[in-house]
């Protein structure tokens, strides 16, 4: 009994954090609002969507955990939803069919994203702002350009979420190599569309060499593994679950480095230097201000730096796709 109105006690005293999740009732949305239920971190739960986010908030909120859960529905509704927000997750948006590019979702997730960055930037704009939706090389620099014209813009508080990429390298390497996939860490730049996604499997140490037919069908896995789940799911949308899990692990991780959690690395797709593009997916070190440290990405091999030449322009049209939308509307 002691014990447990201590730790309600320690509980209650320690600054929580205010998270909103945008597009929470979706399929990403509710196993990641989930998730995030059970962070310690997190005072409050704010859940958003266009529909049903009542249900969805009264359902998660039973959960024994420390988050006040709110669920708000509705445009006209979304000052209540992002008011005081310290961070904001962003899966809102159209998910792929077969056959599609994530590029093909452009058309009607760009304008999703831009309302949804534009009330951000109205409501909490110093907000930490998460970018799930796709396609995530152009949808960051959407929401870049949303704040720049609002005059709220901290390049250092926008992240795209790549986070899927890492933990799809990190199974399918270990798997291979017979290791534990918690602890395998697999560098992963780039962006986050097929061959824009850049595995650094020359920087593993090895326990069993791969050949060169194994190397190749790896690194194409990696890229093309948001591929395999949209053909098995057969229509019915894409990655759900392993990006619930991906986008929780971002954000728990963010909020660490938000508590005080020193050394917190991990790949994001975040306006930096190391190449000549605006916008690449490299290690970088969270604090509580967002990027602490971008770190360049270490030596490729052959294979990689012909990979990393090839996708470069590609990356950059998507890019300056999203900056010209955002400037013509
Ligand atoms: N970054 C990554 O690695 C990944 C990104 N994705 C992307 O995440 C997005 C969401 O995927 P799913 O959850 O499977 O789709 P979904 O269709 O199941 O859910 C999307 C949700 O967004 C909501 N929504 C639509 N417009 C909205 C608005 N203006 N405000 C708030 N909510 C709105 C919908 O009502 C729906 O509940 C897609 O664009 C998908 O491509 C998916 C997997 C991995
Ligand atoms: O493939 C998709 O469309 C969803 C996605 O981004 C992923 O699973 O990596």
């Amino acid at each position: 009994m002691i014990a447990r109105s201590l730790t309600t006690r320690l509980f209650s005293s320690a600054a929580g954090k205010k998270v909103a999740v945008l597009g929470a009732a979706g399929g990403i949305g509710q196993p990641m609002s989930l998730l995030l239920k059970d962070s310690d971190h997190i005072s409050h739960l704010s859940l958003f969507d266009v529909v049903n986010t009542p249900g969805v908030a009264a359902d998660v909120s039973h959960c024994n955990t420390r988050a006040t859960v709110t669920g708000v529905a509705g445009m006209e509704n979304i000052e209540e939803a992002l008011t005081g927000m310290d961070v904001v997750v962003i899966p809102a948006g159209v998910p792929r069919k077969p056959g599609m590019t994530r590029d093909d979702l452009f058309n009607t997730n760009a304008s999703i994203v831009q309302s949804l960055a534009a009330a951000c930037a109205k409501h909490c704009p110093e907000a930490m702002m998460l970018i799930i939706a796709n396609p995530v090389n152009s949808t960051v620099p959407i929401v870049a350009e949303t704040f720049k014209k609002a005059g709220v813009y901290n390049p250092k508080r926008l992240f795209g979420v790549t986070t899927l990429d890492v933990v799809r390298a990190n199974t399918f390497v270990a798997n291979s190599q017979g290791w534990n996939p918690r602890t395998t860490n697999v560098k992963v730049i780039g962006g986050h569309a097929g061959t824009t996604i850049l595995p650094l499997l020359s920087q593993l140490k090895l326990d069993r060499q791969w050949s060169d037919d194994e190397l190749h069908a790896l690194i194409k896995r990696i890229q093309f593994g948001g591929d395999e789940v949209v053909q098995a799911k057969n229509g019915a949308g894409s990655a759900t679950l392993s990006m619930a899990y991906a986008g929780a692990r971002f954000t728990t991780r963010l909020l660490d480095a938000m508590h005080g959690a020193k050394d917190v690395i991990e790949c994001s797709y975040t306006q930096n230097n190391v190449t000549k593009l605006p916008f690449f997916s490299t290690p970088v070190t969270l604090g509580p201000n967002g990027v602490e440290k971008v770190h360049e990405f270490g030596a490729l091999n052959a294979v990689e730096q012909a990979n990393f030449d090839s996708m470069l322009p590609d990356l950059e049209k998507q890019i300056a796709k999203g900056v010209d939308f955002v400037h013509k509307n």
